[in-house]
């Protein structure tokens, strides 16, 4: 068990990737919260896994708050220390990707992506930390970013610069929260198969492009994400901080 005991919060927790995550360090033995935005289909996937994590024979908690409301990352940071006492590694994960071409991009889109996954990243993790310089003996941070931090995508111009923004934050504040002995760290996926590219992934020339451009023959399962997210919570990575984990089966590596 690499996180025995330990205290842990997973943003967009409720499915894919960080229902993954989620159920991973719970059978390492933390303590995991998750959240995910607040609507009826959402509130019943987060119990459904708060359920799943609690079977596993930890403590688990949910709370339905959008990544894009300024408050969320308070109200995250307070639901994990009612429940547990304290948050020892917070893991920010929510993001969308509503595939859409550049020249007719609406500005709504491009507005509420860039809300949930960059702005609600920043001050979700900066409540985090705040809480864990206040608790005053270190802490994890993990932000799920994307092999989009590194490359493009026709598609998704409103999406690629959140993500490379998101690697960043981690470098920043590796550097801003290492004093306090806070790790800071980016998982970077490939591509995973879960609800955020369903409809892309279901036209069988896209998908069988992809699968040929990974070194590995296949695309990510959201259980390829969380060894890697167990393995930056823990004290095996207890000197790697602002770090970048592409978790990709080779995609990057590829380019002929
Ligand atoms: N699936 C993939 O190929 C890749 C995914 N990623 C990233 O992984 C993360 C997780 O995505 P997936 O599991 O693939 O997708 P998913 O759609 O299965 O899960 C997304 C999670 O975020 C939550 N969420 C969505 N909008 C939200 C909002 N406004 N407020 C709070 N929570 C919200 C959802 O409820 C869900 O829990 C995202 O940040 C995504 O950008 C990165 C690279 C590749
Ligand atoms: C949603 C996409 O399939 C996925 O998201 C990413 O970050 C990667 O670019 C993948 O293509």
């Amino acid at each position: 068990m690499l996180l025995k005991d330990r205290n842990v919060f997973v943003t967009g927790g409720s499915k894919g990737i960080g229902r993954a995550i989620a159920l991973k360090c719970a059978e390492h033995g933390a303590n995991v919260a998750i959240s995910a935005e607040d609507t009826a289909e959402s509130r019943e996937a987060l119990a459904a896994t708060a359920d799943e994590i609690a079977a596993l024979g930890v403590r688990s908690t949910w709370v339905a708050a959008s990544a894009e409301d300024p408050e969320t990352g308070e109200r995250l940071v307070e639901a994990a220390v009612s429940a547990f006492g304290r948050l020892d590694t917070f893991i920010n994960n929510a993001g969308i990707c509503p595939f859409h071409s550049f020249l007719d991009m609406p500005r709504e889109t491009y507005l509420k992506t860039v809300d949930v996954n960059l702005n609600g990243a920043y001050f979700a993790v900066q409540a985090a930390a705040n809480q864990m310089v206040k608790q005053g003996d270190g802490g994890a941070i993990i932000a799920v970013s994307s092999i989009s931090a590194l490359v493009g995508g026709g598609m998704q111009t409103h999406y690629t610069p959140t993500k490379a923004g998101v690697l960043s934050l981690m470098q920043s504040t590796a550097i801003a929260l290492g004093p306090h002995g806070i790790r800071c760290n980016a998982l970077l996926p490939g591509t995973i198969e879960t609800d955020i590219n369903r409809d892309d992934l279901a036209d069988p020339d896209k998908r069988a492009y992809m699968e040929g451009r990974t070194p590995l023959g296949r695309l990510g399962t959201p259980d390829d994400l969380a060894g890697p997210a167990v393995f930056l919570a823990s004290d095996l990575a207890q000197y790697v901080t602002g770090a970048a984990l592409l978790v990709d089966g080779g995609l990057f590596a590829n380019l002929q």
